[in-house]
């Protein structure tokens, strides 16, 4: 994708739709499979997802990219964190020695992970008090984000590591989708009812500070420099026709200011699994997406994505390993 220089551009953007002739493709081979119709239940789906977005009706998944994009936020100085700023650069430099749930779960899974720390030396503004980015800084991150995609890959798994991110998730959601702040808050790392109370009253002084603000402005006045390479990187692969498996709240919340900019731009992206910080459920329902997966996480880093991939992965090999009726000389009759 050419690097963007506003951030309306993204409204102008040509981008490709889904190809509803081969996800029809699939689906009728679905039915030809040796199986009682529909009994692969979203498996089937998910072959339609990846037929509609590959433009094939023998959708593959020999080439998966993991992305994991990290930031630190000023919002962090309202002692909205359990954990201290400085947890971010140590959580990536784990990542770059194989330490992290992630490492673990894209080698099983087997996606080629990238870890890209955004500026972690320079946080971005504390969002009670001025914009977090300026237009340009949100830029660079979204440009940079974008130019991470591999447009050759056959599936994106995204995921994020942020000191304090999940304070800058609840007020974006709260931003973007209304309702009230204590609807978007949640415990994070383990804040206590404190903790949480705080964190509420922070993002309600946030949202107020920039409230008019449209959707895609909002990401640079309260999202961090992850949260726009996230929305740079899911721009990117949509101009690649690259699917994609979002993580849990932090990512999902990190690309609503696309949605809220525009519903169709994440009609290529899936949610891995469904976070068990409570706002998750009603922003998915909100930005029309059901999660795959329900495990009680709320990690982070792409690991609900990268589970994710493994079911993906026994989807695809249904799909195109099976026998029809006819091979297996089965007579549905
Ligand atoms: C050791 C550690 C590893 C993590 N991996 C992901 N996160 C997750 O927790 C952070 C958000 O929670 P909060 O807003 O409460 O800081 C993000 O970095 C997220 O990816 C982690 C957090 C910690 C402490
Ligand atoms: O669901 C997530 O992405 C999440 C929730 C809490 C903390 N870190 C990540």
């Amino acid at each position: 994708m050419t690097p963007l220089s506003a951030l309306d551009d993204i409204l102008g953007l040509a981008l490709p739709h889904p190809d509803a002739a081969a996800a029809e493709a699939a689906r009728a081979r679905q039915a030809q499979l040796t199986k009682p119709p529909g009994s692969l239940g979203r498996l089937e789906e998910l072959a339609a997802f990846m037929a509609a977005w590959q433009g094939t009706d023998r959708p593959k998944l020999d080439r998966a990219q993991a992305l994991v994009f990290a930031g630190n936020h000023g919002v962090c100085a309202q002692g909205v964190n359990p954990f201290p700023q400085a947890v971010t650069g140590l959580m990536v430099a784990n990542f770059e020695a194989g330490g992290a749930a992630i490492n673990q779960l894209c080698r099983v899974a087997g996606a080629e992970l990238t870890v890209i720390a955004l500026d972690l030396a320079r946080p971005t503004a504390d969002f009670t008090h001025a914009p977090a980015m300026t237009e340009a800084e949100c830029l660079a991150a979204l440009n940079r984000g974008a130019a991470a995609v591999d447009p050759s890959a056959d599936l994106l798994i995204l995921g994020e590591m942020g000191i304090g991110n999940s304070t800058v998730s609840a007020a974006l959601a709260h931003a973007i989708c209304g309702g009230a702040p204590e609807d978007w808050v949640g415990r994070g790392t383990g804040s206590d009812a404190e903790g949480v109370a705080r964190k509420r009253e922070v993002v309600a002084r946030g949202v107020a500070r920039h409230a008019g603000l449209a959707p895609l402005h909002l990401l640079a006045a309260i999202g961090g420099r992850e949260q726009a390479a996230l929305c740079g990187a899911v721009l990117a692969a949509r101009a690649a026709r690259v699917p994609v498996m979002l993580d849990g709240y932090i990512c999902t919340a990190a690309v609503a200011p696309l949605h809220g900019a525009a519903p169709g731009l994440l009609d290529h992206c899936l949610v891995g699994h469904l976070s068990a910080e409570p706002g998750h459920a009603r922003l998915c329902s909100a930005m029309g997406k059901a999660p795959i997966l329900d495990l009680g996480m709320a990690l982070g880093e792409g690991t609900g994505a990268a589970l994710a991939l493994m079911v993906m992965r026994g989807a695809l090999e249904c799909h195109n390993g099976m026998a029809t009726f006819a091979e297996a000389g089965i007579s549905a009759a």
